[in-house]
Parts: structure tokens; sequence; C-alpha cells
């Protein structure tokens, strides 16, 4: 397909021209990450796939919800990949499997057990979910700017929510040093790794530790201040990170230059 052929989930085309996509799996939360950016604007909502663009500090990016789960989350990177986006960083909420991992602390993965279906279906297991370790490193290095509390580690992504045993699956991975559950982590990273992407991941603890699921991501939704904060906090983390990148390849380029 060519790349400026107008992508069907997403709605979009190479005319966007941005290299940096940011990644909820909510749509809404797009909303509170326009009020950073200047001149914003939605450009396209098709299905969960709503997309916005703007500018950071002269940066463009594009904002795009990959809905609930691998499976949507892997057309919408794979598209984006098709229209020239080269840096792909999801801004998620997950469940913490550890004690001490407070509502609206951020989780920086290093890796995600593929406990879901999506990444299955490009390659065997054994390939690893990995960050890109250049933007891992810049995401540790701006949150400790920051200042924000940060957990890195592995994650796991899974596939469901209300299944029997839930719980005792959550128990395992615990056990297991795992830090928290999302559900497009792995896949993002897999994707990444095997269509020349550059992918990473923020995550906002929306549930502790056997915290009550349904009663914690109510208050999400409700507007719970920890857990906006939180979120608030991944999308400035992710900004920062971006305008980090770009000002180290321009001191590089003059370096070069020199
Ligand atoms: O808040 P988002 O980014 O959608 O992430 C998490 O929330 C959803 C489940 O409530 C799943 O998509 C999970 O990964
Ligand atoms: O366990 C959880 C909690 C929030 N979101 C998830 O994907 N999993």
């Amino acid at each position: 397909m060519e790349q400026n052929t107008m992508q069907p989930h997403i709605r979009c085309s190479k005319e966007v021209g941005a290299a940096y996509a940011i990644l909820p799996g909510d749509p809404q939360r797009i909303d509170r990450v326009l009020p950073f950016l200047d001149n914003p604007a939605e450009i396209s909502y098709n299905r969960e796939f709503r997309t916005a663009v703007g500018f950071f500090r002269g940066i463009k990016v594009m904002i795009t919800s990959t809905g609930i789960g691998g499976p949507s989350l892997g057309i919408a990177a794979e598209e984006l990949g098709k229209i020239g986006v080269e840096t792909l960083i999801r801004i998620g909420s997950c469940g913490a499997l550890q004690p001490g991992i407070k509502l609206g602390d951020l989780i920086i993965p290093a890796g995600a057990v593929r406990d879901e279906g999506t990444s299955a279906t490009y390659i065997d297991k054994g390939y690893p979910a990995i960050p890109d370790p250049v933007l891992m490193q810049a995401l540790l290095y701006c949150a400790e700017e920051l200042g924000y509390t940060y957990h890195c580690g592995r994650i796991r992504s899974h596939d469901s929510f209300y299944t029997d045993i839930e719980s005792e699956v959550d128990r395992f991975w615990g056990e297991k040093g795992i830090l928290a559950s999302d559900m497009e982590t792995a896949p993002l990273f897999v994707i990444g790794g095997l269509r020349n992407l550059k992918t990473a991941s923020v995550l906002n603890v929306v549930v502790e530790k056997e915290g009550e699921l349904e009663k914690a991501i109510n208050s999400y939704v409700d507007g719970g201040q920890a857990i906006l904060g939180g979120e608030e906090k991944e999308i400035r983390l992710v900004l920062e990170m971006i305008y980090y990148l770009e000002q180290r390849k321009r001191d590089n380029q003059q370096i070069y230059e020199e």
C-alpha cells in the first residue's frame, strides 16, 4: 500500500507528517493531552481510533487512541507505521501486582509477558516484548528530572478481565516479580520490533494490588484525583521525553556539522 493512502481504520494518511505518535487506549484521554499542545486539532475519529495533532515546543506530535486490547492496538500501530510514524509511545493505565505501588504511580515497562493473543499471531512467544532501549533510557532520565515516582521493570499484557481465575493469575505473576498488568504493551513492543518502529510505554496505576478492579476503574472514569494526577504525569513525561530526544538529536547534528 502506498504510504500516502488513507488508512482504513485510523483514517489518516501520510499528509499528517508526524514522526511521533502518542497512544492512549481511551479516546477520551486525548482531551487531556491537547491542553499541553499548541494548535491542537482533532483530525479523525473512526471506531475506537481517534486522532489529534498538535505541536509541543515546535515538535509535531499525533495522538491516536488504540481502543482496548491487542487486536485494535495492532491495527493502529501498523497503520501508523504505514503513514511514516517512526516512534510510538503508549500512555496507558494498568493494575499493580506488587505491594507498595500506589494509585497514580507511573510504571515504565522494561519488558512485557506476552500473555495475549495478538503478538502470538505474529511470531513465536520466544520473541521478546521489549521497548526501544534509547526511548526507555530517555523516559527514565526525564522521570528523574521531573521528580515523578515511577517503577521500572517487567509487566504483563493480558486479554481478559472477568474470567473465574483472574485473581489467581494475578497472584501468580505478582509472585514472579511482575509489576503490573495492562493489555496493549506487549503487542506494541513485538509489532515495533518486527516493523522497525521505536516503541515505549508509560502506565498510570489505576488499581492497587488486590484492589477492587471494578470500583477502581469506575473511580478513574469518574475523575479520581490520584489517578487523574498519574495520567497528567504520564502525558507530561512522554512530551518531555520527545522534546529531550529532539534536543539531543539537534545537539548531535551540531557536533557532527562543526
Ligand atoms: O487505559 P488504557 O490505555 O485503555 O489501558 C488499560 O485500560 C483498559 C482496560 O480498562 C485496557 O486497554 C488496559 O490496557
Ligand atoms: O488488571 C488490570 C487493571 C487495569 N487494566 C488492565 O489492563 N488490567
